[in-house]
This record gives structure tokens, C-alpha cells and sequence, in this order.
């Protein structure tokens, strides 16, 4: 598949044995919470590959604790609060938001006094009318479509403590919603998720992944995603015929077969590039790569071995 000598593969099989309480039953409300992230979420996968997952993630939360208490107390200083920082990349529609949503779960009813919050990076590409300006439209989601220095304060902030104000993209206006912002105060822990979470910035000295704790690359072979991307695209135009503000309203009311016909043309001329030039290498800087199959099935993992 590619270089693993960094990494222990591990099928889906041998990894659920590796957290002997996987069979710990999630409460009703438990499950009715992960359903409403989306229904056809497999609870099994949850079981077998989310519930290690969140137990692999408890023991890299209380390595950095130790860490940065054990630093403190070199240095003769009070530790501080430092959040946790989790980022997760991948292709677009390969399944990062609802990844995240559920890692966001989990992680709350497994740590219910911690403050679990998330956020996208789809927030920091500029708005439209930027795009516009800088006659990038039709690059959206390529790295120059970002504001990168925006992103990067914004986890600096977040790390140092600070309230940061995260901006807000919508896909039904296909647009930065203006003056709307998630504000995120101090959390525990801290979802950011993707696209280019684990991409060196042009013109910028770091990462954002300098400030993670833990990555996670979600992987799936390109026929895949372009199918999952062609689904959502579908269920998108299900919902715009009803609201004549949505951006997809026109495609909703017309010719469904041309409709899908432009949306494959979005895929191969847009995401599919951006995949592959400035996507795809990243996935070597991923802690884990969690590899899905048919039906978003995870199938196998790949742990960063150091
Ligand atoms: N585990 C899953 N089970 C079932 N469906 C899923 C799962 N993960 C994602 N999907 C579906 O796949 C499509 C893409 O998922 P999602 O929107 O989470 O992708 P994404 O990577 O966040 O995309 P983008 O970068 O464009 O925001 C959606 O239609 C979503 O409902
Ligand atoms: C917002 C991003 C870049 C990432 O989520 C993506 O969903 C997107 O809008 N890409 C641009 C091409 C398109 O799919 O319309």
C-alpha cells in the first residue's frame, strides 16, 4: 500500500482484541447520540474500532498530562493547563466530519468533566468573494484557498489558553457564513478537523500539526470516496429544492442527471487533483491511518510505530 516501515498494520480483527472491554454494551442514550450523528453509522465499528481508538487516545491524554507536569516541575513552575489537541485529515467526503462527531462522543462520555469541542478547518478558507478577488474559485480547498496564518493563531491561542473564535463555512451556501463564529474557551480536549490540518503552509515556518497531540489520516481508495462524494451530493440536492437560498437550489430543481454530470466534473477536476497533489502526502505524517472500505467499514489501521 505504501511505506510501512513506520507503522504496525493492524487488521480490524486483531485490532478490537486489543482492547479487551470492547464488548462493553454503549447505554441507549449512548447509541441514540451516535445514530443522530448519522444513521447509518455501523455500531459495530463503533465497538470494534472506535471504543480501542478512544482508549488508545485516554493513554496519549494522560502521557501528555505526566509530560507536562513532569516539565513543570523541572522548570519549578505550577503546570498549566495545556488542551489536547486532535486533528484529523483526509480527502473531502471521506468521512472527517462525521469522524470527528463521533470521536467528540465518545470522548465526552468517556471523559463526561472534560470539555470536548470541535472544529473544521473548512471555516478558515476564505469567503467566496475573496476567492473571487484572488481568481481562485475554483481552487477551493487547494492550500491557497486557506488563510493559513488565521488557522495557525488560532491554534496558538487555543494552546496557550486563550479564547479563540473559530469562522464558520456552510455547504449549503457554499460559503463562509458571515460574522458567525464558534467560540471555543479553554477546552480539554479540541477536535480540528481537515483537509489540510497535516500540510506545511506555504509561506509559514510551522505546522499546524506542531500543536497536535495526535493525528489521525482517513483513508479509502479514490473510486470510494468519489462515490461517497457523488451520495452526499445527492442527499445535498434532496434537501436544496426545498430552500431557494441554498446554493444547490438550481442544480435541486433541474436535470438531475446533468446535475450529477457537473458534480463528477467538480471531482475530477477539482478534488481529485487536490487529493492527490496536496493530500495524499500527507497521510506519512499521520499518527494513525484509519483505512475504510464498502460502506465506510474500517478494515485495517496503521499506528505510527514511534
Ligand atoms: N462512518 C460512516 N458511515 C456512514 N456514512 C458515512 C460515514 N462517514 C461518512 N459518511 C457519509 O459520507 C459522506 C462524506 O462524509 P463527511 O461529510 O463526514 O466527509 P468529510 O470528509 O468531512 O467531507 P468535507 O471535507 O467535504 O467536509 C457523507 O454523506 C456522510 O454521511
Ligand atoms: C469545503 C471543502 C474544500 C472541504 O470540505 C469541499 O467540500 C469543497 O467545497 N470543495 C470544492 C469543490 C466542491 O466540492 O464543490
Amino acid at each position: 500500500m505504501y511505506n510501512q516501515i513506520n507503522y504496525y498494520k493492524i487488521p480490524r480483527d486483531e485490532w478490537r482484541e486489543l482492547y479487551q472491554e470492547h464488548n462493553v454494551p454503549l447505554s441507549a442514550a449512548e447509541l441514540a447520540r451516535i445514530r443522530s450523528l448519522n444513521d447509518r453509522i455501523s455500531l459495530e465499528d463503533v465497538r470494534d474500532v472506535y471504543a480501542p481508538l478512544v482508549h488508545l487516545l485516554g493513554i496519549h491524554l494522560t502521557a501528555q498530562r505526566e509530560l507536562l507536569k513532569k516539565q513543570a516541575s523541572f522548570l519549578g513552575i505550577t503546570p498549566h493547563r495545556v488542551p489536547f489537541i486532535l486533528g484529523i485529515a483526509g480527502s473531502v467526503a471521506v468521512g472527517k466530519s462525521t469522524t470527528a462527531r463521533l470521536l467528540q462522543t465518545l470522548l465526552q462520555e468517556t471523559y463526561p468533566d472534560k470539555q470536548v469541542q470541535l472544529i473544521t478547518t473548512d471555516g478558515f478558507i476564505y469567503p467566496n468573494k475573496e476567492l473571487k478577488r484572488r481568481n481562485i474559485l475554483h481552487r477551493k480547498g487547494f492550500p491557497e484557498s486557506y488563510d493559513m496564518g488565521r488557522l495557525l493563531t488560532f491554534t496558538n491561542d487555543i494552546k496557550n489558553g486563550l479564547p479563540a473564535k473559530a469562522p464558520v463555512y456552510s455547504h449549503k451556501s457554499y460559503d463562509i457564513i458571515p460574522d458567525q463564529y464558534d467560540l471555543i474557551e479553554s477546552p480539554d480536549i479540541l477536535l480540528v478537523e481537515g483537509i489540510n490540518v497535516l500540510q506545511l503552509p506555504s509561506n509559514q515556518q510551522l505546522y499546524v500539526s506542531d500543536f497536535f497531540d495526535f493525528s489521525i489520516y482517513v483513508d479509502a481508495k479514490e473510486e470510494l470516496i468519489r462515490e461517497w462524494y457523488l451520495e452526499r451530493f445527492n442527499m445535498l440536492l434532496d434537501t436544496a429544492f426545498k430552500d431557494p437560498a441554498n446554493y444547490y437550489y438550481p442544480y435541486a430543481i433541474g436535470n438531475r442527471s446533468e446535475a450529477v454530470k457537473m458534480a463528477r466534473h467538480v471531482w475530477q477536476t477539482i478534488n481529485r487533483p487536490n487529493l492527490h497533489e496536496y493530500i495524499l502526502p500527507t497521510r506519512n505524517r499521520a499518527d494513525l491511518v484509519l483505512h475504510k472500505t464498502q460502506n465506510h467499514l474500517v478494515n485495517e489501521l496503521f499506528l505510527r510505530k514511534y
